[in-house]
């Protein structure tokens, strides 16, 4: 095995590292329900997620009759219950994840998750998931405080400070990934079978893969 050009790979979690869609959905869905609102098929509910579940649940309040912003804190408090209550039931590892990560661990790769997901939401995906064990440090939108979450550089700059500085590279599936890359000055691959709010090739990113197979040679090959 040839010295691999990356010290850190860090990951986006929902539409990048786990397929979170149908999970996150069924959460929106019933607070949707409980509002009175009219619910979303999964495909369309992929297109709210990125910037975090609090701008998830107002995108979709809104497309759906508007967002009062009294009423919202308790909507998206039942949004957190419901999701934490069923978060790993479809939520699984984007296809060749667990070998890559194998691979990246086997190459001495410190991994790491910065998520604009909250934090203790993360946490417990990983842990239910049994992933946990294998991130160096796992950063959430809320971690830093407000106006730090992606696109802003803050989380990816704590995620290398905390893997003990070195070359880092990040994989991301939205603006907001490639955004925060590029704040960050960090080669940044995008994944094609994410949730994107772009096509995957406008979304800017340096390399994008179809597959988790082609994330190895393609950080080789960026380096
Ligand atoms: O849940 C979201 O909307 C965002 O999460 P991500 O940053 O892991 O894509
Ligand atoms: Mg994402």
């Amino acid at each position: 095995m040839s010295e691999f050009p990356y010290a850190i790979v860090g990951f986006d979690l929902d539409g990048t590292l786990c397929d979170t869609a149908y999970d996150l959905g069924t959460a929106l869905n019933r607070t949707l329900a409980f509002a009175g609102r009219t619910t979303f098929a999964l495909p369309e509910v992929r297109r709210f997620i990125g910037g975090g579940s609090g701008q998830m649940l107002r995108s979709a309040l809104i497309a759906t009759g508007g967002c009062d912003e009294e009423a919202f804190p308790a909507l998206q408090d039942r949004l957190f219950a419901y999701y934490s209550e069923a978060i790993a039931v479809h939520s699984r590892l984007f296809p060749g994840g667990e070998a890559m990560l194998d691979d990246l661990a086997a190459r001495g790769v410190r991994l790491a998750v910065a998520t604009n997901k909250r934090e203790v939401f993360a946490r417990q995906l990983l842990e239910e998931l049994g992933l946990i064990g294998r991130f160096a440090t796992v950063i959430g939108g809320d971690t830093l405080g407000p106006g730090t979450s992606k696109p802003a550089p803050d989380m990816l700059r704590e995620m290398v400070a905390r893997c003990g500085g070195g070359r880092a590279a990040f994989v991301g599936d939205t603006t907001f990934d490639i955004g925060a890359a590029r704040a960050a000055a960090l080669p940044v691959v995008a994944v094609s079978f994410g949730f994107h709010d772009l096509p995957p090739a406008d979304l800017g990113a340096d390399a994008v893969i179809d597959h988790f197979d082609e994330l190895v040679p393609a950080l080789a090959r960026l380096a």
